[in-house]
């Protein structure tokens, strides 16, 4: 397999950005993800791996607490940011979301011009004081997304007239732009061109000198380029957490080897 990474740099830090614990998640009656544990570090890429249906999608949306808007779904245990319990009743969603990004597999920006789209999130959240502070966070936005080039001369144009790479890079730009600590990216390029699918990763290594990134991919040669670590699930569970190239190379567990082997999947 394709295992050339997108640099040589180590994870630099030890610090841990949200801690997990004995997390348990029920649709109704059917229990989706079952006692997971794990330390996600600040500054890092994280990949989430594992055959289709074994939860990546369902733990990913603990984290920011997405699952609260599905009726039947239940979440147990506990999930800290920074030390901090996210599902503590003083929480607010919303203000968690600036905080705890998320970038989803299908690029949804607003039915908004470019500008707006990136400047909806600060104008809410009250970030900023006035339209030049505005301009700025969402010229650096867009900077930070690597897209400022291609539209800054047609910042009044709508976002949905963009390719779709172009698009999915302004929902990049439109979660970065409430600063927030960590970002949650759902099989970010999975609608993309290997082009813009190239774009977006070089972008995911970039963001991760300032967030905790973390990407559900069900390619393993994404996960093996972009990320630092890698948990792999299997049937609700985490089976194993480790340094990417640990578990690309040598897996502890039969199950994690015969998924990036190609035996289960
Ligand atoms: N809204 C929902 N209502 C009921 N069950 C759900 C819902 N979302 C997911 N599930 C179930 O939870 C389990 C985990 O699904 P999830 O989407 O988290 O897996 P995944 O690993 O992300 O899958 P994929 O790689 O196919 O996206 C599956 O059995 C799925 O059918």
């Amino acid at each position: 397999m394709n295992d050339m990474r997108l640099t040589e740099r180590a994870v630099e830090t030890k610090d841990i950005k949200i801690a997990a614990h004995d997390v348990q998640v029920y649709y109704g009656a059917s229990h989706a993800i079952k006692d997971v544990h794990i330390d996600i570090l600040d500054k890092t890429v994280t990949a989430f791996i594992g055959p289709s249906g074994c939860g990546k999608s369902t733990f990913l949306r603990c984290l920011n607490r997405m699952n609260d808007t599905i009726d039947i779904c239940r979440v147990e245990g506990e999930i800290l940011l920074d030390g901090e319990d996210i599902y503590d009743k003083k929480v607010d969603p919303v203000q968690l979301r600036a905080r705890v990004g998320m970038v989803f597999q299908k690029p949804n920006p607003f039915p908004k011009s470019i500008y707006d789209n990136v400047a909806y999130g600060p104008k809410i959240h009250g970030l900023v004081k006035n339209k030049a502070e505005l301009d700025e966070v969402v010229e650096g936005s867009l900077r930070k997304a690597a897209l400022w080039n291609e539209v800054k001369d047609r910042l009044d144009a709508p976002g949905t007239g963009l390719s779709g790479g172009q698009q999915q890079r302004l929902c990049i730009a439109r979660a970065v732009a409430t600063s927030p600590e960590v970002l949650l990216m759902d099989e970010p390029c999975s609608a993309l061109d290997p082009i813009a699918t190239a774009q977006v990763e070089e972008l995911i290594d970039e963001l991760r000198e300032n967030f905790s990134v973390v990407i559900v991919t069900h390619s393993m040669q994404q996960a093996a380029r972009v990320s630092q670590r890698t948990a792999f699930f299997h049937l609700g569970n985490l089976v194993e957490y480790g340094e990417t190239g640990q578990i690309f190379t040598n897996p502890k567990d039969p199950r994690t080897e015969s998924y990036i082997t190609g035996r289960i999947g």
